[in-house]
């Protein structure tokens, strides 16, 4: 156990963590805040949801320079989602010393931006496309950084991004700080990373998987054509609080939610091709629970911190390992339990064992439930209410009404009508699916700038050319790609 007054951190901002709630630092906060704190450069690896974002951000926030208004360390992540999220969490932790965050996304209005700017704000935190596009319009200086960090490191510089982030790294005096984050590393990408660092130390918290052992893990066969049935009846029996089902296409996550929606779920869908208030309501509908059902493309595997996260449903296979670790990774954090289900079809079981492989951790076999079982499920959870009711003890204006039921009905008559008004019975409404393609059979050793990402990922795919046929492409401006 490790306090964070152990580890060379201001007064201040030992008074936000404290008003955070934070009071033990977990194991990859207390691994790397006083190698940061020293200056070096580090990769740091730790299992989703164990904290790297105040890991790297607390001791960033303690080598601010308040009273110099300009640029000092800026944070690059992948989504638009997660830089709002990491700057609001940056704001917390600097609130006691009142450092300024603020966060560069694209699909947001660059007037407003501009004059944010402005302001003088010490910390940027931006997706890479947006934040070349303001450094080319010369309204981002990047002159007086000292501290870059890269938020799911392994993800920026996989295909896609390599580019950007480059061109960002030259804007940026070599004498600086490089810090780079992530659950998932693969050994390739960690070599394209030291090429802009110095002397990395690579932290990697020790752990026997690379998955949080809270999270349950079960794999269910299914036929493609019954993957839907399988869900709800899962979704009936479980009675998830809050469940993430990841699905592979754009398409197939806009056809998921309205099926959902024509069951009877509450759910709603976010990829990227909604706009970017679309996705941001969504969210937050979900996280203040009036959604309970989000399907998401691989756009809200990275990094997303939503409290209260049960259930993560795979409803296709991920097509890589880190995907995989990812998704499920939003549940299962800050200590709490989860539970994550992967569907497999027959041709795509090839595919479970390397995911098994790289996390380290078998995944539980388990049976797709039957419709009875499913409505067993329903009555269970009504049942579970009941009992609840009862003890809280509270019925004094119903006995009469009971009574009189009682009068001239039999009691199991009663109960059972009850449970059946109560009981949301499976349904059968008819939806349309389109059935996906099932995944290329996998070939050995591929290479990661090989792999395909999901089509949700290659929106700009012209320019998402192999690693080895770019360029780069200095001051060229790339407003034109957006992240997911
Ligand atoms: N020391 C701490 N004590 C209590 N809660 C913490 C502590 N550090 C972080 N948290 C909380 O834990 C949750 C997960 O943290 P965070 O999002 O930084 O995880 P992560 O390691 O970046 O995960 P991912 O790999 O999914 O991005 C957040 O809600 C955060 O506020
Ligand atoms: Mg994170």
């Amino acid at each position: 156990m490790t306090l964070f007054e152990e580890l060379g951190i201001s007064p201040a901002t030992l008074k936000s963590l404290k008003k955070m709630g934070f009071e033990e630092a977990t194991p990859i906060q207390a691994e790397t805040i006083p190698l940061s704190l020293q200056n070096k450069d580090l990769i740091g690896q730790a299992q989703t949801g164990t904290g790297k974002t105040a890991a790297f951000g607390v001791p960033l926030i303690d080598k601010i320079e308040k009273e110099k208004n300009h640029i000092q360390g800026i944070i690059i992540a992948p989504t638009r989602e997660l830089a709002v999220q990491v700057s609001e969490e940056l704001y917390k932790i600097g609130s006691g010393k009142r450092v300024g965050v603020l966060a560069i996304y694209g699909g947001q209005d660059i007037n407003r931006q501009i004059r944010a700017l402005k302001k003088g704000p010490h910390i940027i935190v931006g997706t890479p496309g947006r934040l070349l596009d303001h450094i080319n319009r010369k309204t981002i200086n990047l002159e007086n950084v000292h501290t870059v960090i890269l938020d799911e490191a392994d993800e920026m510089l996989n295909m896609g991004f390599i580019e950007d982030i480059e061109s960002i790294l030259a804007k940026v005096p070599v004498e600086r700080q490089t810090l780079l984050f992530s659950a998932t590393m693969p050994g390739p990408i960690q070599k394209i990373a030291e090429r802009f660092m110095k002397d990395p130390q690579v932290v990697r918290v020790k752990a026997r998987e690379m998955t949080v052992p809270l999270i349950e893990q079960y794999y269910v066969e299914v036929q493609e054509k019954t993957k839907f049935d399988v869900l709800t009846r899962l979704l009936d029996i479980q009675s998830p609080e809050l469940a993430i089902v990841f699905g592979r296409t754009k398409r197939r996550v806009d056809e998921l939610s309205e099926a959902l929606n024509l069951r009877g779920y509450t759910a709603e869908g976010i990829h990227g091709d909604l706009s970017q208030a679309k996705r941001m309501s969504v969210l937050r509908k979900f996280k203040e629970g009036n959604i309970d059902v989000l399907v998401a493309t691989d756009v809200a595997a990275r990094g997303l911190d939503i409290s209260g996260v049960t259930h993560v449903y795979n409803f296709d296979i991920p097509q890589d390992p880190e995907s995989y670790v990812h998704r499920i990774g939003r549940t299962g954090r800050a200590g709490k339990a989860g539970m994550a289900l992967t569907f497999v079809t027959h041709r795509e079981k090839s595919y479970l064992a390397v995911v098994e492989k790289t996390t380290k951790r078998r995944m539980e076999r388990m049976q797709a439930p039957t419709l009875d079982q499913a409505l067993e499920g329903q009555q269970k959870a009504v049942l579970d209410k009941i009992v609840q009711t009862i003890e809280s003890n509270n019925l004094q204006y119903y006995r009469q009404t009971a009574d009189e039921l009682l009068r001239d009905h039999d009691p199991v008559t009663v109960v059972a009508s009850v449970l059946k008004m109560l009981t949301k019975e499976p349904d059968t409404t008819p939806v349309k699916l389109t059935e996906e393609k099932p995944l290329p059979n996998r070939g050995r050793d591929k290479k990661p700038q090989d792999r395909r990402r999901s089509q949700d990922y290659n929106r700009n795919k012209s320019s998402h050319k192999p690693r080895t046929a770019t360029k780069r492409t200095g001051g060229k401006p790339s407003s034109s790609r957006s992240p997911r």
